[in-house]
């Protein structure tokens, strides 16, 4: 009897072979860093909320089933394939276990949420990319701000509410963290209370959180300096319409992915300004790119002339994010010029990169631990590798499409926590890549 593998069998590795230049079209799914403040600002505000776009990606999936575990409720509309409704359901006197939530980062975002349902949150120490070390002082100062206590313990933290209801707060952050400010964010939102924070971050999650929360009736004013919010004046308590942006990072990896194999194509379900900087990464660098409102498209690239890429991620507003850096890096690796890379923020982020790039023969300068310069183009060649974490996956396919002969890549778990199908996209684009079922 023949060998079957049964459709849901997930495969644990895959075959990357280089072929023809890409080409076509493709849609990004929803951005699962954009999503994870999405669910936890819908539980934070404890109303009924729709909503659309949601992507399949694991981390996504997780914090989906952390909300039900905590005892919120959720259906899926049929007839809407990534929509849902999430309204809270009935709370056990208890606080929830939540071990799972130590894999992922975000599952710190569920703080608030269980304040409100609990009055204490008790959650391991966030995992995720292991990119260095992720400290979470700043948002335990958030919560403090609040008059909430925090107890950090060697496996888990506690947030206890405080049992005031605290008057408008005004917090400073001293770097622009994505955590600590939608942490503050929901904090407020928990508190119904004014909240000023300045040094916010701005960056295109937090911002939807803030949108989202304007149109729920609260009071958003933000600008570099600061975010102020304000409750709502009525007490509506009506349902709501959310919308998860398309992921802006994955439309960079598929628009580098494009570039890197001299192809051309379109990106569509994204929102243009979100991929702003990296499409004038590319355009400099000589690939011509255009953004419009909902898409990026790669055009096809003459001899490629333009100045080298300089890549540094950077927290403030309109800074590059740092997840971009990965796939640049290796659209790099197929570019003529002495590229620049530097992440800070994660700075753990090339110890992982790196040595990965280097067993496909890269060679790449580590100028401090994170900062590194490369000179294209160079040959590659396909070796073993593995995705030690999301973005290095996705850096890892696109140097896979440069380089000659096979490339097996592992660690797709780390992928899929990012991207419901990434690969199943570079092949609508043409790419040659194979799931291993044995
Ligand atoms: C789930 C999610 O959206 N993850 C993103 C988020 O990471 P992340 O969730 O880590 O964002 P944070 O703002 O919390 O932290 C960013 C970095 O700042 C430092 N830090 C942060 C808080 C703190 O209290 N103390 C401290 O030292 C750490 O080095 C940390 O790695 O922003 C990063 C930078 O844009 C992105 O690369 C990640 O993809
Ligand atoms: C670093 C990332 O994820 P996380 O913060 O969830 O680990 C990422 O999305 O690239």
């Amino acid at each position: 009897m023949p060998a079957t593998v049964p459709a849901t069998v997930v495969p644990r590795t895959l075959t990357v072979r280089p072929g023809q230049p890409l080409t076509g079209a493709v849609a990004v799914d929803g951005s699962k860093n954009a999503c994870l403040p999405l669910l936890a600002a819908a539980a934070a505000t404890r109303r009924h909320v729709k909503l659309s776009n949601v992507p399949a990606s694991a981390d996504v999936q997780l914090m989906l089933r952390l909300l039900e575990r905590t005892g919120f409720r959720l259906s899926y509309p049929v007839g809407e394939p990534g929509s849902l409704i999430l309204w809270p359901g009935a709370f056990g006197p208890t606080a929830p276990d939540l071990a799972d939530a130590a894999r992922i980062r975000g599952s710190y975002y569920l703080v608030p949420a269980l304040l409100a349902t609990h009055g204490t949150a008790r959650l391991p120490w966030p995992g995720g990319c292991r990119i260095g070390e992720r400290g979470m002082d700043e948002h335990f100062r958030v919560y403090e701000a609040f008059g909430d206590v925090v107890q950090a313990e060697d496996h888990h933290y506690t947030v206890t509410a405080s049992s005031r209801r605290p008057g408008p707060v005004r917090l400073d952050l001293p770097f622009r963290s994505r955590g600590a400010t939608v942490a503050a964010v929901l904090r407020a939102v928990v508190a119904g209370c004014r909240l000023v924070v300045g040094n916010p971050n701005l960056s295109p999650e937090t911002t939807t959180l803030l949108a989202a929360l304007q149109e729920s009736g609260w009071d958003v004013a933000a600008g570099e300096e600061t975010i102020a919010l304000g409750p709502p004046a009525d007490s509506t308590r009506g349902s709501l319409n959310w919308w998860v942006p398309g992921d802006k990072i994955e439309a960079g990896i598929l628009a580098c992915a494009l570039a890197a194999t001299g192809g051309a194509g379109r990106i569509e379900g994204l929102r243009g300004p979100d991929v702003r900087l990296p499409a004038d990464l590319l355009t400099q660098a000589g690939i011509p790119v255009t953004v419009t409102a909902d898409a990026i498209t790669v055009h096809p690239a003459g001899q490629l002339t333009g100045r080298p890429v300089r890549a540094m991620a950077s927290l403030a507003p309109n800074g590059l994010d740092a997840d971009f850096e990965p796939a640049l890096m290796a659209l790099a690796l197929g570019l003529p010029g002495t590229h620049l890379f530097g992440d800070s923020i994660n700075p753990g982020r090339h110890g992982n990169l790196l040595p990965q790039l280097a067993r496909l023969g890269a060679r790449i300068d580590e100028l401090s631990p994170t900062q590194c310069r490369l000179a294209g183009p160079q040959r590659l060649t396909g070796a073993m590798v593995e995705a030690t974490d999301i973005r290095t996956g996705s850096a890892l396919l696109i140097a896979a499409l440069m380089a000659r002969g096979v490339t097996m890549l592992t660690g797709l778990d780390q992928l899929r926590r990012g991207h419901a199908d990434l690969p199943g996209k570079l092949r609508t684009l043409g790419a040659d890549i194979t799931p291993v079922t044995w």
